[in-house]
């Protein structure tokens, strides 16, 4: 079954086209990485396809529904910003709060404490989290549900190196376990490790590559080509 598929989808901002008749589809466990400059429109993209944002054209099927029906988000977790935290709540309200909208057990919110290794500040407002400690907060909130579908706004933003090391090393883990993982990142060596599989988004048009086609091609030097070699 498809789980992610695109069709002709455009989404202008005022008289800016940010997508332009974009087309992919998805069929496999793994993860897939959405790449491209600031701005290129990576966050409208995601947006789109979870229905965050109203599209202007084109259709978008999650798992066999339409995106804009309600019950897709039963069985996909998103990581956005940090600005989806309650300052005066701790991490440990937040993931009870979620859990009891999943109808999931106590296990399971100290089963992804634990994997996460976040006991030192779970019980703290998230007001006094660093951005790396809100970031890894989203990930234990989108770790939670055990969705199929994970779709992930640049995860690894704010870690630090032995957090994007646990971080890459459990989404590597969840993506074997038969999980599809689709996310965006700035970090090349690090979804270079993670994935085979790139989007690229260059000027409103998507470009699929498997990394994997030719020996020793590196992300970098196919990011060069793409964005660097060519730059108007
Ligand atoms: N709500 C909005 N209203 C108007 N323009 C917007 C809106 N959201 C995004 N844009 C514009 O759309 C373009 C794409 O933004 P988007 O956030 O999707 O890019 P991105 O690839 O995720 O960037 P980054 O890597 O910096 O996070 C930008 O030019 C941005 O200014």
């Amino acid at each position: 079954m498809s789980i992610i598929t695109v069709e002709n989808l455009s989404k202008s901002y005022g008289s800016q086209l940010i997508l332009n008749n974009v087309n992919f589809e998805i069929h496999e466990k793994g993860i897939i990485a959405l790449i491209g400059p600031n701005g290129s429109g990576k966050t409208t993209l995601i947006n789109s396809l979870l229905n965050l944002t109203k599209i202007d054209k084109g259709t978008i099927t999650i798992l066999g529904s339409s995106h804009d029906n309600i019950e897709i988000f039963n069985k996909v977790s998103l990581l956005k910003d940090y600005t989806v935290l309650y300052p005066y709540l701790s991490g440990w309200d937040h993931l009870s709060f979620a859990a009891n909208a999943y109808k999931l057990d106590k296990e399971r919110v100290d089963y992804v404490i634990n994997r996460l290794n976040i006991q030192s500040f779970i019980h703290k407002k998230t007001k006094t989290y660093s951005l790396g400690m809100k970031q890894i907060l989203l990930i234990a909130l989108a770790i939670l549900n055990d969705s199929q579908l994970m779709i992930l706004d640049e995860p690894l933003n704010g870690l630090d190196p032995s957090r994007i090391i646990e971080i890459r090393e459990l989404l590597i883990a969840l993506a074997k376990e038969g999980k599809t993982i689709f996310l965006s990142s700035h970090t090349l060596l690090e979804v270079e490790v993670m994935t085979k599989h790139v989007l690229f988004l260059k000027e409103g048009k998507l470009y699929e590559e498997w990394l994997d086609k030719e020996p020793n091609y590196s992300l970098e030097e196919r990011y060069r080509e793409i964005f660097l070699m060519n730059a108007q």
